[in-house]
């Protein structure tokens, strides 16, 4: 790999590191096997730290911290063997950063640039969790079986297609890999995508990147760019038989070294924010099909309660074409079904070329097939004879679709190792 030097200074200083500084117990010791599912988080509340290690990955079902930066690299090698050594080296730095540890231990050698770029000494991690996942890209190109990986693509891992009324730009869309890292501090995460891509040099470089962010000190459900309540019917994050059903990959569904992974669907979509907020409040209820201040259903008084559309069938009280009742018609099993669980975060990038607001949802939601889950309900809010009123108000721009990587288990082992067995 291009930065050969750095990835060998990385595992010298962490075999110092093992004289009791850093790292000690990662490195050159034999397999430690993780309980699965043991993202446990550190008892030192004021440096609160998620553990890398588990049967699946972090930043799925790990409550959505207040920022996010979400990151696809091309890959440039054409080498397995660099892939593969990349893919390490990310593990290595992943389980590092969670740790809230110092990517190399000092004194560093002065001749070659720092190995930890250093903006995040001081700060504590914020319950950072960084989540790998890959695009169809990185099984086949054009064509190409790249790695020698094509015939492990699974048969649902396709580009994302042009819905109705995209309008997808090519340097904000797809990728071969993509890192999603989320943590209560923003530098945090800028800290972790910028060191992972500075490993990466000459196997791997940026294609696009995008940051997001939830009100830090809100209370409850936190809110999008309309102003809504957003995630109120999202499933409980500690719901198992729902993240069984319908969140994590297995064995039997067609890609076995995907079992304990599952797929990432990232939309960027700009608001027109300027245009909804001439909108009536009546107007933005009817369009969304949910009160606004309270996030009740338009037929009920609290937040969690359900609508009623069965009472309902004209949609006189809540539109047929209303966010909520398209994205979830509540037609029983087929409904639960397709049930997806959403992870976005708003955006905010200051004004685009001709002077408009540029902000909107960097829509994240992860399911365990795209198909029959995140597609049909895509397809219902894009179907032009009767499409979700929200959409005159949205422009999506770019995303993709990823597999997430099976978790790593036990120190030793690396981010898509199952891939390549
Ligand atoms: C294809 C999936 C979805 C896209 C794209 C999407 C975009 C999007 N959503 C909001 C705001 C809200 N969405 C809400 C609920 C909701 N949205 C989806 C799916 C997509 N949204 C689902 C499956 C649901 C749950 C519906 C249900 O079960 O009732 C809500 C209501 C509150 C909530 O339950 O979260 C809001 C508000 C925006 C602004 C947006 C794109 C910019
Ligand atoms: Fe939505």
């Amino acid at each position: 790999m291009g930065d050969k030097m750095n990835r060998r200074a990385f595992l010298g200083m962490t075999a110092a590191g093992a004289a009791g500084v850093v790292l000690g117990d990662l490195l050159g010791k034999a397999k430690q096997v993780i309980p699965s599912g043991s993202h446990v988080a550190s008892a030192d509340a004021a440096n609160e730290t998620i553990s890398f290690y588990g049967a699946h990955q972090t930043g799925v079902v790990t409550p959505a911290q207040n920022f996010a930066n979400v990151a696809a690299f091309d890959v440039t090698t054409t080498d397995v063997k660099e892939l593969q050594e990349l893919l390490k080296h990310w593990t290595e730095m992943a389980a590092t950063l969670m740790a809230g540890k110092p990517l190399a231990v000092e004194p560093q050698d002065a001749k070659f640039p720092p190995i930890d770029t250093g903006e995040q000494i001081g700060l504590v991690t914020g319950k950072l969790t960084i989540t790998f996942a890959v695009g169809s890209t990185l099984f086949e190109k054009e064509g190409t079986d790249r790695f020698g990986l094509r015939s492990r693509k699974p048969a649902g891992l396709t580009e994302m297609p042009i819905f109705h009324k995209d309008s997808l730009q090519d340097q904000l869309t797809h990728g071969d890999i993509v890192i999603q890292a989320c943590s209560d501090d923003p530098m945090i995460c800028f800290h972790a995508i910028r060191n992972l891509s500075k490993a990466a040099r000459g196997v791997a470089h940026l294609r696009w990147q995008q940051t997001g962010q939830l009100g830090v000190k809100s209370q409850g459900t936190k809110r999008n760019l309309f102003g809504f309540k957003d995630g109120t019917n999202n499933p409980a994050l500690n719901d198992e038989n729902f993240m069984k059903n319908n969140v994590w990959v297995e064995s039997s569904d067609g890609a076995p070294w995907l079992a304990g992974g599952t797929y990432m669907v990232v939309r960027r979509i700009h608001m027109r924010i300027e245009t909804w907020d001439q909108q009536s409040y009546s107007d933005q209820e009817t369009i969304m099909g949910r009160q606004k201040v309270s996030g009740a259903p338009l037929d009920a008084h609290g937040e969690f309660d359900q609508p009623n559309f069965a009472g309902d069938a004209e949609g006189k009280v809540t539109a047929l074409d209303s966010h909520i009742r398209l994205s979830n018609p509540r037609a029983g099993e087929s409904s639960e079904r397709e049930r997806i669980l959403r992870r976005g975060y708003n955006f905010m990038d200051n004004l685009d070329d001709v002077g408009r607001i540029n902000a909107g949802l960097l829509f994240v939601c992860f399911n365990r097939n795209i198909q029959t889950q995140f597609e049909v309900i895509q397809k219902r809010l894009t179907n032009p004879k009767l499409p979700d009123r929200m959409l005159a108000y949205t422009d999506t721009t770019g995303g993709g679709y990823f597999a997430v990587l099976p978790g790593v288990t036990a120190k030793g082992a690396y981010l898509g190792q199952s891939l390549f067995a």
